[in-house]
C-alpha cells in the first residue's frame, strides 16, 4: 500500500474552549483533486489552517508522506510541499504582482526554475503578466485570486490547498479559475484540496469529496457517488424533489447522521 501524500489522524482543533475540529481523519493520495464541502462554520477553514500550520491542533497527527508535521511553523510545512491559498486571497496590496509572486518563491535558489514558474503562471493567467508592475491592491477580485494561486505555485507545492477560490467571483471567472486549477493538477502534477461553497463547481472538478458538519467528516466518497446522493442534491446542490402540484416536499432528514 502506498503512503498517502497527506493524512490526518483524529485531528482536534480548538479556539479557546470552542472545539472547531472534533476528530477528523482522512487520507489524500498524490495526484488527486479532492473537495471538502460543508455549511458555514463546519470547520473547513480551520481544518486547512491546521494542515498548513497556521493553527495548532490539540490532538491528532498531520502526516505528509508519512512524516509528522502537526503544530510545526507554516514555513516548515510549506517547505514539505504544502501551498496554502487562504480564504480572501490575502495578497500584499502595496506590492506589485511580480513582487507578490517573488515572495511565493522565498527560500528558492533555482533561478532557472523560478523563471520557468513565472512563465507558467503568466501563461495560465495572462492578466497577471499584463499587470505585473501594478500594485496587487488595484487588481480585481478575480485577478487577486489568480495572484494568490500564482504565489502559492511559486513555492513549488506538491499539494495546494485552496480555501473558497470562487468567493465573490462571477460564474464565468469561477469557471476560468477552476479550469486552471484542473490544469495545474493535470499538467504540473500538483495535488489539490479544494474547500468550496460552490458545491456544483467543486464536485465537477474533484474526484473525491469529504462532507463536513460541526467539526466532523460525515461523508467521504467519490464525487460520482456524492452527486447521486439525495442528501447532497438536497442540501448542497439545491435540487430537491418537487411534488406533482409543484409544491416542495417537507425538508427531508439527512441520512448521514
Ligand atoms: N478566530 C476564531 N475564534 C473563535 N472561534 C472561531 C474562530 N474562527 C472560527 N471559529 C469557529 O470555529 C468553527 C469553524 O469555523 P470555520 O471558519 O473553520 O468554518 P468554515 O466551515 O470554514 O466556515 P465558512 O464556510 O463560513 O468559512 C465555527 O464555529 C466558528 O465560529
Amino acid at each position: 500500500m502506498t503512503t498517502p501524500l497527506l493524512e490526518l489522524r483524529n485531528i482536534e482543533t480548538f479556539y479557546g474552549p470552542i472545539m472547531a475540529i472534533a476528530g477528523v481523519s482522512l487520507k489524500i493520495e498524490a495526484g488527486s483533486i479532492v473537495t471538502i464541502l460543508g455549511a458555514n462554520g463546519a470547520g473547513k477553514t480551520t481544518l486547512l489552517k491546521t494542515i498548513s500550520g497556521a493553527i495548532d491542533c490539540r490532538k491528532g497527527k498531520v502526516l505528509i508522506d508519512g512524516e509528522e508535521v502537526q503544530n510545526r511553523a507554516p514555513d516548515v510545512v510549506a517547505s514539505k510541499g504544502i501551498g496554502h491559498v487562504p480564504e480572501g486571497r490575502e495578497v500584499f496590496p502595496f506590492m506589485t504582482v511580480e513582487e507578490n509572486l517573488k515572495l511565493g518563491a522565498w527560500g528558492r535558489r533555482d533561478r532557472d526554475g523560478i523563471a520557468r514558474d513565472f512563465e507558467t503562471i503568466y501563461s495560465y493567467f495572462p492578466d497577471l503578466k499584463t499587470k505585473r508592475r501594478d500594485m496587487a491592491g488595484f487588481l480585481s477580485g478575480g485577478q487577486q485570486q489568480m495572484l494568490a494561486i500564482g504565489r502559492a505555485f511559486m513555492g513549488q507545492p506538491r499539494l495546494m490547498i485552496l480555501d473558497e477560490p470562487s468567493l465573490g467571483l462571477s460564474p464565468l471567472l469561477t469557471k476560468t479559475i477552476f479550469d486552471i486549477i484542473r490544469r495545474i493538477n493535470a499538467e504540473q502534477g500538483v495535488t489539490i484540496v479544494l474547500v468550496e461553497q460552490n458545491a456544483q463547481a467543486a464536485l465537477n472538478v474533484a474526484e473525491h469529496g469529504f462532507i463536513m458538519e460541526v467539526g466532523r467528516v460525515v461523508m467521504d466518497a467519490p464525487t460520482g457517488e456524492l452527486l447521486a446522493s439525495d442528501d447532497i442534491k438536497e442540501f448542497y446542490l439545491g435540487q430537491s424533489d418537487v411534488g406533482v402540484r409543484g409544491e416542495k416536499r417537507w425538508k427531508k432528514r439527512k441520512t448521514w447522521r
